[in-house]
């Protein structure tokens, strides 16, 4: 059966909710495609259900510190089923309001299936035929399965599997250590699991300063996490108690559970671009434009599937360009400054560029530098770990980059992405009067040390 919309949304990532937003107010009928979960990755096995296990893991954590801070509460006991319910009712509270939503609004109909392109404005979804005459896709990304010997004779788990894992792992071997090999490597070490990170760049997250990765590193090992780098895992087999990880070295790990997270790939390909002429970049992400428009003018990608980011935040700011080509106004990829957090704790809050790339890029980069033990309400909260980097175009006197590393770092962060983007030079904002005592009233003093990168 065949059935004509005036736009089709492909795939129920995180722009979704922003252009529905939009489009249903605007009038007109929209189609929307979702062949897995509705919300994707964010809601479902992304950002949300892992940012609760954070919240457990350190809540664990600090009942542990208890001392530290005059109190007693004998051991620690983890009820695993009750953190995972936790877990369970937030994520799925947050998927079913999207679908509800969508259920509710007659101008939109759900099609439950995986869609592939029949031509630029025809999708074909399991026995329905859908066109549209504006079409978005936004597919993310797909956990990526390394050409591994063994690989498919194991029962390895990606960050899904790993969450909908009912016991606590005994040993997790995580393969890989980038975002979600940190973040979820020290949650299941806070619960209780001994973890090691297999990594093969020598350094954690390689894309991070590594005066940062080696801090998280360090970090992670006060906690007992083992941190394997400069390994390359080549080969897995199964026995009896778990799973062995062969490496690059000779040598071999073994644990009772293995997480591979070794990156993710985007759900292109599959979606069949050539019938549609879309193209794709080597890395197979769509290619777009400023706007997201893609190389059939009529079809838009949004989110991780063109490789423009590769957060919830980028792939809702995607939605809000795409509307104000199409509705008014002026937003565009390019007038976005790169901003994430990693979400461990101690949290990494990341805005514009790091050192390494302002330097490549030939500014004349000024840099300051603040450990948090020399930030009051760090030392009053005990969470001295870490510091503070600010990196500022000597030419101009605005920051080129931020890093946070430390109490809040996921929150301050957000200051220097306002600051960035109202371009406000540093000289001004050294004169804020800040909040006394937090960690982010002293950013502005931080740069009191600007020193030249040598
Ligand atoms: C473990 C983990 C933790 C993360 N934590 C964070 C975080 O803390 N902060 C942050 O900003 N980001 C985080 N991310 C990234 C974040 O989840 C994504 O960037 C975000 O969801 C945006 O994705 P998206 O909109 O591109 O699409 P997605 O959310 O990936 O959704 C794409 C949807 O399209 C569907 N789909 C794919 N192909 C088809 C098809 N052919 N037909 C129909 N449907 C299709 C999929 O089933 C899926 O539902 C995390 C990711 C992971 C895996
Ligand atoms: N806080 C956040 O915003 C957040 C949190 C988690 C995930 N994410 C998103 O999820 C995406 C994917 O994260 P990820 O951690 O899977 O990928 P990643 O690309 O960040 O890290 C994967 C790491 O695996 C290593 N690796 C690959 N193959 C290996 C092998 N055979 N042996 C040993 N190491 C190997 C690589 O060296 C790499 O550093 C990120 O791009 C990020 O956008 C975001």
């Amino acid at each position: 059966m065949s059935q004509t919309f005036d736009y089709v949304i492909l795939g129920t990532g995180q722009a979704t909710g922003t252009l529905l937003g939009r489009l249903i107010p605007e009038g007109g009928t929209i189609a929307v495609i979702e062949g897995g979960r509705i919300g994707g990755s964010c809601v479902n096995y992304g950002c949300t259900p892992t940012k609760t296990l954070v919240a457990s893991a350190r809540a664990a954590h600090m009942a542990r510190r208890g001392e530290e801070f005059g109190f007693k509460t004998g051991d620690i006991t983890i009820d695993f089923d009750r953190v995972r319910e936790r877990m369970n009712k937030i994520r799925n509270s947050s998927s079913n309001g999207l679908e509800n939503w969508m259920k509710n609004t007659d101008s939109v109909t759900l099609f439950k299936g995986w869609g592939k392109f029949t031509g630029p404005k025809s999708i074909q979804a399991g026995e329905h035929t859908i066109k549209g005459e504006t079409i978005f896709v936004n597919t993310g990304t797909r956990p990526f399965k390394p050409p591994l010997n063994g690989i498919d004779d194991v029962p390895w788990m990606d960050s899904a599997g790993l969450l909908d894992l009912k016991e606590l792992p005994e040993h997790l071997v995580i393969l890989g250590g980038g975002y979600i090999g940190c973040e979820l490597g020290q949650v299941y070490r806070r619960l209780g699991s001994r973890v090691t990170i297999l990594q093969r760049d020598n350094q954690l997250m390689p894309r991070e300063d590594s005066d940062l990765a080696e801090t998280v590193e360090e970090i992670l090992q006060n906690e007992g996490i083992e941190v394997k780098k400069g390994t390359e895992a080549i080969g897995v087999s199964e026995s009896d108690d778990g799973i062995t990880v062969s490496l690059n070295n000779g040598k071999e790990v073994h644990g009772s559970h293995l997480l591979v997270a070794a990156g993710r790939r985007p759900n292109s390909t599959t979606i069949n671009p050539d019938a549609a002429g879309i193209m794709l970049d080597k890395k197979g992400f769509i290619k777009v434009d400023d706007h997201c428009r893609t190389t059939a003018g009529n079809i838009f990608a949004v989110g991780d599937v063109n490789g423009e980011g590769a957060f919830t935040h980028t792939s809702v700011n995607d939605a809000e360009i795409v509307l104000d080509l199409l509705f008014c106004g002026d937003r565009a990829i390019s007038k976005r400054n790169m901003i994430y957090s990693l979400f461990t704790d101690p949290p990494l809050g990341r805005v514009g560029m790091t050192e390494k790339e302002a330097v490549a890029a030939g500014y004349n980069v000024l840099r300051a530098i603040r450990p948090m033990s020399k930030i009051s309400r760090a030392k009053e909260m005990g969470e001295t770990q870490g510091f503070a980097k600010l990196l500022v175009d000597a030419d101009t006197d605005l920051i080129l980059g931020a890093s946070i590393l430390g109490p809040g770092g996921d929150e301050i962060i957000n200051m220097f992405a306002a600051i960035m983007h109202s371009e406000i030079p540093c000289r001004e904002y050294r004169k804020v009067v800040l909040v006394h005592p937090t960690v982010s009233e002293l950013m502005p003093w931080v740069l009191d040390g600007l020193e030249p990168v040598s």
